[in-house]
């Protein structure tokens, strides 16, 4: 299994404001290379915060991209899948329609109505760890549904227990022309934070994208 995780920060580190709605922090040529690196994956991860903030979709928005995956012998849509303890994803939720297969990991700790109502919209169910999502546990079960290429595209309480697990393998940041602050807005790692032992990245790549800069990292582990 291969592990990208991909985020859009402003200048600041932020991934959205503290009133944690979503901003259009890329520019068109990265979203273009987003939608790319979607077409890529197959599967595109997301924790519960980005769905009941955002209402993501996560497919692919460009149809030459779905058609190319389709000629492949795939979906044309990587499956989307939302870590998710307590089953909180709505089941209006975008990330439920038709358009993709959809994962829900889930705790021990989710109701087992709420979890009814997401398998009666379809969503495939995987159970792990008692209180939290044991991303171990899961990104096994995701890799055993043949998923290999996985793409996380936040947020940041899920970006840092990914590292805090040692499941990153390269880090795509790219830093955008804005300044958002705020000390209760997210940034690209969040969780309890580290005090030792401290994630290493090896720097691979710096591109000048958009009026930013994409930062491409592999990831040393801990
Ligand atoms: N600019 C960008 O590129 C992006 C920006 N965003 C922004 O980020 C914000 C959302 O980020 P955030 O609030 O951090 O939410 P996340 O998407 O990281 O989801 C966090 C939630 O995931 C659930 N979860 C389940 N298991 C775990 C686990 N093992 N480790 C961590 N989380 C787990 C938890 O909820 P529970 O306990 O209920 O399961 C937790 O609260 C929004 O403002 C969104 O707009 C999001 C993505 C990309
Ligand atoms: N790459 C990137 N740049 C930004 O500026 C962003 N705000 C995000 N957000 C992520 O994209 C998701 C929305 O996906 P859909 O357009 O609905 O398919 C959002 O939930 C964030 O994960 N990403």
């Amino acid at each position: 299994m291969h592990v990208v995780v991909n985020a859009a920060t402003s200048a600041d580190g932020k991934l959205s404001s503290r009133r944690r709605e979503q901003i259009a922090i890329s520019g068109e040529a990265d979203f273009e290379r987003v939608d790319r690196l979607r077409a890529d994956s197959d599967a595109v991860v997301v924790g519960a915060g980005t769905v009941l903030a955002d209402d993501p979709h996560l497919t692919v928005k460009d149809a030459d991209l779905r058609d190319q995956r389709v000629e492949d012998g795939e979906a044309a849509n990587p499956v989307r899948v939302v870590v998710d303890s307590k089953a909180r994803t709505p089941v209006d939720a975008e990330i439920l329609d038709d358009a993709a297969e959809t994962y829900v990991c889930v705790s021990e700790a989710a109701p087992v109505d709420r979890r009814m109502d997401l398998a009666n919209r379809g969503a495939e169910l995987v159970t792990a760890g008692d209180d939290r999502v044991d991303l171990l546990r899961a990104f096994a079960a995701l890799q055993e549904a043949g998923l290999e290429r996985l793409m996380v595209e936040g947020g940041g309480e899920l970006i840092f227990s990914l590292f805090e697990d040692g499941l990153v393998d390269e880090l795509r940041v790219f830093v955008g022309p804005k300044v958002i602050g705020g000390r209760d807005a997210p940034t690209l790692a969040d969780g309890e934070g580290f005090v030792e032992d401290f994630p290493t990245l090896e720097l691979e790549s710096v591109e000048r994208l958009d009026d930013g800069v994409l930062l491409t990292w592999q990831a040393g582990g801990r």
